[in-house]
């Protein structure tokens, strides 16, 4: 018999509490529970997540003010919400459930050092949980097994940055197979206007983002420096020097970086080739193109899918990685519920979109 899996959102009202929403209710083992939120608690969730609305489950309701008592009682907690929160309401649950699986898809739980996390976030570390990005190579690995038997052992998920999942899936293959040199790898990443979240910022005015590119966290100040080195490092690299520059431009969802680093005299593109092969060949949801075929980060939206392209750049001597994936789906909520399920023992792709929408 088929047992459901009640599931509370905090954070239900943003973006990725939507996302994770919409992913939950098209899941064959889940049932929606509590959806929560702070300034428009008592607000109706159909307003607030209108792609949502025609949904039974839906219908009539209105957020709770998030409370560990509100999110209590279920068996799984997603955390959405803004980088500083999950911590304090991750602790007070911890007291009234202490069993429940939580995973928080803001960043508070991701980074190992807590220096790393006092310089980038400037606040106190909340502590350290599973990394929930599955597909993560450990050093020695050409395929990924270590990472899942973490995340089938846990009850505390912390899910990756979009844009860490981008550059760390573009690349790790490379430094896995020895072929890339990790210290001088470059990446620039197009990223879309839903990744900021819903609330108001000033860098986001639609009359000035329309149609404009527009770079932000410039020159390493970007917190998901210390995220990326050390997803690396996890995938054997030694040394890592990283320039990481995303730049927003207009388009609602998405992300399409491009990653570069040095490979060894006498590499062969056939050889980057192979090693990204062999790393996402057995991959339910990161899939290789044909050679010479660029991912784009339209092929992939509302789909839990990344689209990893290598090619070798032979003047430059560098490999040049192409990877394209939905911020709110692989990037958030996707990963969220592909570590659920592993966490669970149910089949890691249970629930989870494989096809995007075109055009
Ligand atoms: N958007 C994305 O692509 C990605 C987001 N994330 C992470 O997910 C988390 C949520 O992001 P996103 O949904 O985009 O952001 P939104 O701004 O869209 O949503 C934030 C949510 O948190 C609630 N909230 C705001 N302030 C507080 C507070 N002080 N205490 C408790 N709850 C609060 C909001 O409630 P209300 O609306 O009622 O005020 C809302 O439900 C962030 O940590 C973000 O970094 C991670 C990967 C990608
Ligand atoms: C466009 C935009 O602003 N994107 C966000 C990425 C959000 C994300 O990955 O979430 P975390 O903040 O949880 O790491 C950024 O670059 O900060």
């Amino acid at each position: 018999m088929r047992v459901t899996v009640s599931v509370a959102i905090a954070g239900a009202s943003g973006y990725a509490g939507g996302e994770i929403a919409r992913l939950v209710l098209a899941h064959p083992d889940l049932s929606l529970g509590a959806l929560t939120a702070h300034s428009n608690a008592g607000e109706s969730v159909a307003a607030h997540q209108p792609h949502l609305a025609a949904h039974p489950a839906i219908v009539g309701r209105r957020f709770d003010a998030t409370s560990a008592p509100a999110l209590a009682g279920h068996d799984v907690v997603f955390l959405a919400l803004p980088h500083g929160a999950s911590g304090a309401v991750a602790a007070a649950l911890a007291e009234v459930d202490p069993d429940v699986l939580v995973l928080d898809v803001g960043a508070d739980h991701r980074l190992v050092d807590p220096q790393a996390w006092r310089d980038y976030y400037h606040s106190e570390h909340a502590g350290t949980w599973t990394y929930g990005m599955p597909e993560l190579l450990h050093a020695g690995e050409r395929t990924a097994s270590a990472q899942r038997a973490l995340l089938a052992d846990t009850r505390r998920v912390a899910v990756p940055g979009c844009n860490v999942t981008a550059v760390t899936l573009a690349l790790q293959p490379g430094v896995a197979a020895g072929l890339v040199a990790s210290d001088d790898v470059v990446a620039v990443l197009a990223v879309g206007y839903s990744g900021a979240g819903k609330a108001p910022k000033t860098h986001l005015l639609a009359s000035e983002a329309h149609g404009a590119a527009v770079p932000y966290g410039v020159g390493g100040t970007h917190r998901h420096n210390p995220e990326i080195v050390q997803n690396l490092q996890v995938a054997g690299a030694q040394q890592v020097r990283l320039s990481f520059t995303p730049v927003l431009v207009p388009m609602s969802r998405g992300i399409l970086a491009t990653v570069t680093a040095p490979v060894a005299e006498g590499t062969t593109a056939a050889q980057l080739r192979d090693a990204w092969a062999t790393a996402y060949d057995d991959e339910p949801f990161v899939h290789l193109p044909p050679e010479g075929q660029q991912p784009t980060s339209a092929s992939v939206v509302g789909a839990n899918t990344v689209l990893v392209q290598v090619a070798l750049d032979e003047r430059a001597g560098r490999a040049v990685i192409t990877c394209a994936l939905d911020n709110l789906v692989k990037g958030t909520a996707g990963a969220a519920v592909q570590s659920l399920n592993l966490a669970l023992g149910l089949p890691e792709t249970a629930g989870l979109p494989l096809l995007g929408v075109a055009p």
